[in-house]
């Protein structure tokens, strides 16, 4: 990778620059007058945003990641596309889709103000063959930091057929105790409990979390607010073309069996997704595109 070259088509001066981070993955490093943000080319991956008068990142990411080709970068925001959870045909493919496992091409940065920063990126269908997904497409990464974190991520049908996904920003949150999160909007919703064979159930009251949890809420059309009483902070999930959300936090047991995560690392966050699954499966017309988009911002508790 040149960073020179990266850096003299790309970089801001006082705003962005192409870094080498861990592993020698380049990263993009933005620091402006709202926010701090750290997005990895490796799986389009914003793997830290940091609003400046915060004292911790609104991110979670493992001290364990692995930052290595073929493996997903643990924490931050993973790009779920173009399937959400196990391959859906049974192919063996990796969880989640192919793009947190790949890297993608960086198209445009710009400093929009002193307090806004853009970046775009972009994934094309090079890696079709290798991944048995043989539909043409484009998919593009449009980031903001600001005071407020925006993704948007659009699936562009190049081809002549109509074809299907299912897809999340699979935001890992920082929390400052798991126990005493509440998660704010998806009362009374009904949810796939994927811990319990995929049962359908209904919300009651304001989710918790005191064990391990895996949730697809179906139907949850309104923001979405992580309350935090440790970090004094709420944060605000807005996302507009979607109607689900997933609830993820894998506790102790489930944590110790995987190797990119501390054993203890389950209490300092919480996994709310928002996007496209179960019943919202999006189908891509030919020559058409769809959004997803997620607007992050905090409010203090
Ligand atoms: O380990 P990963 O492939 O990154 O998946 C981590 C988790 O992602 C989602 O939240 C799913 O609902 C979980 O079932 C899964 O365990």
């Amino acid at each position: 990778m040149d960073f020179q070259q990266l850096n003299s088509d790309f970089g801001i001066p006082r705003q962005l620059e192409i870094i080498p981070g861990p592993g020698g993955m380049p990263m993009i490093k933005v620091d402006n007058g709202s926010a701090r943000a750290l997005i990895s080319l490796y799986g389009g991956q914003v793997l830290s945003f940091q609003p400046l008068e915060q004292a911790e990142d609104v991110l979670f990411l493992s001290g364990q990641s692995a930052y290595t080709e073929g493996k997903a970068i643990r924490g931050g925001i993973p790009v779920c596309w173009p399937w959400f959870g196990p391959d859906p045909k049974g192919l063996q493919r990796p969880n989640h889709g192919f793009v947190r496992n790949h890297f993608w091409q960086l198209t445009k940065t710009e400093a929009v103000s002193d307090s806004e920063t853009t970046v775009s990126l972009r994934f094309t269908d090079r890696f079709k063959q290798e991944n048995t997904w043989r539909k043409p497409f484009l998919l593009m990464l449009d980031i903001s930091i600001g005071p407020i974190l925006r993704l948007k991520l659009t699936t562009c049908n190049t081809g002549n057929e109509p074809f299907s996904i299912t897809q999340v920003f699979h935001s890992y949150f920082r929390v400052g105790d798991i126990k005493r999160v509440q998660v704010l909007g998806l009362e009374d919703c009904d949810y796939f409990d994927k811990l319990d064979q995929g049962i359908q159930k209904t919300q009651k009251g304001i989710v918790t979390v005191a064990r391990e949890v895996d949730r697809v809420y179906v139907e949850a059309y309104k923001n979405l607010v992580i309350v935090d009483p440790v970090l004094k902070r709420r944060i605000h999930i807005n996302s507009p073309n979607t109607s689900t959300a997933v609830v993820w936090n894998p506790w102790l047991k489930t944590s110790k069996k995987m190797s990119d995560l501390a054993d203890t690392d389950y209490q300092r966050f919480i996994c709310v997704e928002a996007g496209n699954v179960a019943f919202d499966l999006i189908q891509v017309q030919p020559g058409s595109q769809f959004s997803l988009q997620a607007n992050y911002s905090l409010l203090p508790d």
